[in-house]
């Protein structure tokens, strides 16, 4: 861990379940690969994480089973590691290829801006050759201009001790805001590719491996286990999940499982199936048995699983990665301080709006009195931002150059449009978050990407898991998670993850109180300039440039005859989100 790390508390633990084929899976790191450093929950890095593969491996070696490492995506953008250095990712990518990882592929993140995908191909394809795949993504090749795969479409394997013979596909779900250097397929396309139809008609096949930044239950992911079945009516299937930033696990049918395995480096998922035929030997008994479970990234469940300890547990290679992180954070300057926050702010853990919501402090303290293009002067103006554009919460105490990437990671900046009338702003606003019913175009799915990913899926599943008892809340005044409860074997039960899947409430390796979460709206707006007491009757209208394509939409649903993108201008130039955040902080949030 880094040494800033927070010691991990010890909580009651459900074990692993090992079998004949066992998997470790990350999903969403978005560059969390120091862990998080005011949460012991999830406070093991991204060393740690490679000596916990080795052990789990020589362990399963040691009883002839096998371990396959999973990675499916978004490990960009999302934190100081990655997001603060000129260019971005620069160290990111060293720390990540220590990790062995034998099936990887790209998520959204990864596509979003040129540079970033054509990063993805130079460095991080090459440095997984033989591991990397991209089943339905292209790109335009940097060199040649040529259209290529951005990886293999597929690969055949057989594991390394029993020769179980796989079959492995790498997918990203219906993304279409990508830049346009590459191209994302739709899945439902590229499963009627001849080269897709012959991989999955091969007979000599014990375990199809669907790695794909794809939710877990999702129409991706049932259109590609339909056609499999169609060819294969009883082969096994194993899927891993991403995107949606929550553990989930998605049973198909009796051979057919989806694991998801959250994000930011807070979960590391386990799956383990058992009773697989092999090349040699045809499967014994009744048929798989698949077994899953979510592992809070910390060294206490590291040591639980291992059976090790802070002395046998490192392995020297993880060590040094922990090294690598640490040099990295000190080169980037991560620990430099911009004020020191005086409260913990939500993004889902109080209701919108609410004095302890980033939300409402964002529309009423930083968007308000920071957003001001001079050439406007004191025109009345509104501001909106979609509320998925925020990725973290913000905890009480110091605000540091890696807090504001973790909250703010992205380049997006202001546009706005002159004299738009007010009342068909609110129309807007109204549309996006969905309090007017509307059809075609904008369905309620589109309008789902302005808020963050995990307000769609985790808040129900939080709450299924129900029961909350508000002594068991996280003690708002600390920085850290404090236990809150005793239990008769002397641990502790911390809030944390309670998740609720298609097996049951049984897969989260720590036993959690739930914490519960808020449904937040896609977009906030804020009100700059102009006489307070009275609704103006034209304004500037400011937007993150992000939410456009959303605006262009929702202004024919106003009835809006403005063309946001030719009628549109820069508004303080130069200036990001990001870039206001700071500023805002450095003249708030002074330390005592
Ligand atoms: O420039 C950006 C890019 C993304 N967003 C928000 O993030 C989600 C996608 O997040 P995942 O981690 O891929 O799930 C997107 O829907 C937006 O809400 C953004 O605001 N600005």
């Amino acid at each position: 861990a880094q040494p800033a790390a927070p010691a991990p508390i010890s909580a009651p633990l459900r074990d692993l379940e090992y079998g004949q084929l066992n998997f470790l899976h990350t999903t969403d790191t978005h560059g969390w690969l120091a862990g998080h450093l005011s949460e012991p929950s999830y406070s093991a890095d991204w060393g740690d994480y490679i000596s916990f593969s080795t052990r789990i491996r020589e362990k399963v070696e040691a009883q002839g089973q096998d371990l396959l490492v999973i990675d499916t995506g978004d490990r960009v953008e999302g934190s100081g590691l990655y997001d603060s250095s000129e260019p971005k990712g620069i160290y990111l990518s060293e720390i990540l290829r220590h990790q062995h990882i034998d099936v990887i592929t790209s998520g959204n993140h990864e596509l979003y801006q040129k540079n970033t995908s054509i990063n993805e191909l130079l460095t991080t394809v090459t440095n997984f050759r033989g591991h990397y795949l991209a089943s339905n993504i292209d790109i335009y090749h940097p060199v040649t201009q040529e259209l290529v795969p951005l990886a293999p479409r597929y690969k055949k394997f057989t594991t390394k001790l029993q020769g179980i013979r796989v079959v492995a596909f790498g997918f990203l779900f219906n993304f279409n805001g990508n830049y346009n250097n590459t191209i994302v397929q739709p899945v439902e396309e590229t499963i009627q590719e001849e080269w897709f139809q012959e991989a999955i008609q091969d007979k000599e096949v014990d375990l199809f491996l669907i790695a794909g930044h794809v939710p877990a239950h999702s129409p991706e992911y049932r259109a590609i286990f339909r056609a499999i079945r169609k060819a294969h009516w009883a082969t096994p299937i194993q899927f891993f999940a991403g995107h949606q930033h929550i553990r989930d696990y998605a049973k198909y049918d009796s051979k057919a499982y989806a694991l998801a395995s959250g994000r930011f480096m807070e979960t590391i998922g386990f799956m383990s199936i058992d009773g697989l035929s092999t090349s040699t030997r045809p499967s014994a008994g009744s048929g798989p048995v698949f077994k899953r479970r979510y592992i809070d990234n910390n060294l206490f469940s590291f040591y639980h699983h291992t059976g090790l300890d802070e002395e046998s547990f490192p392995t020297e290679e993880g060590l040094s990665v922990s090294q690598l992180i640490a040099n990295a954070r000190s080169a980037l300057q991560l620990d430099v301080v911009y004020g020191c926050a005086p409260q913990n702010l939500w993004m889902s853990r109080v209701p919108y709006p609410h004095p302890d919501s980033v939300y409402t402090w964002l529309e009423s303290e930083v968007l308000a009195t920071s957003l001001k293009d001079e050439s406007r002067g004191d025109t009345p103006t509104v501001a909106i931002m979609n509320t998925g554009g925020i990725r973290f919460d913000i905890f009480k105490g110091q605000f540091t150059r890696d807090t504001v990437w973790t909250i703010s990671p992205f380049s997006n900046k202001f546009r706005y449009v002159k004299d738009v009338p007010y009342d068909k702003v609110q129309l807007i606003m109204e549309v996006l978050n969905k309090q007017t019913k509307i059809f075609s175009e904008l369905s309620e799915e589109t309008l789902d990407n302005l808020a963050s990913p995990d307000q769609q899926e985790h808040i129900e599943h939080v709450l299924k898991a129900g029961n909350e008892d508000p002594s068991l809340r996280m003690n708002g005044d600390s920085l850290h998670q404090v236990p809150l409860s005793k239990r008769s074997d002397g641990t502790s039960i911390i809030p944390g993850y309670v998740t609720q899947d298609d097996a049951g409430s049984d897969g989260d390796d720590t036993i959690h109180s739930p914490i519960k979460m808020y449904q937040v709206p896609n977009c906030i707006q804020a009100h700059i300039a102009g006489n307070a007491t009275t609704a103006p009757g034209t304004v500037d209208f400011v937007y993150i440039e992000f939410i456009e394509p959303f605006l262009v939409l929702a202004g024919k649903y106003a009835d809006l005859n403005v063309d946001f993108v030719k009628d549109s201008e820069v508004y303080m130039s130069g200036v990001s989100m990001t870039d206001v955040i700071i500023n805002w902080v450095e003249k708030n949030w002074e330390c005592e």
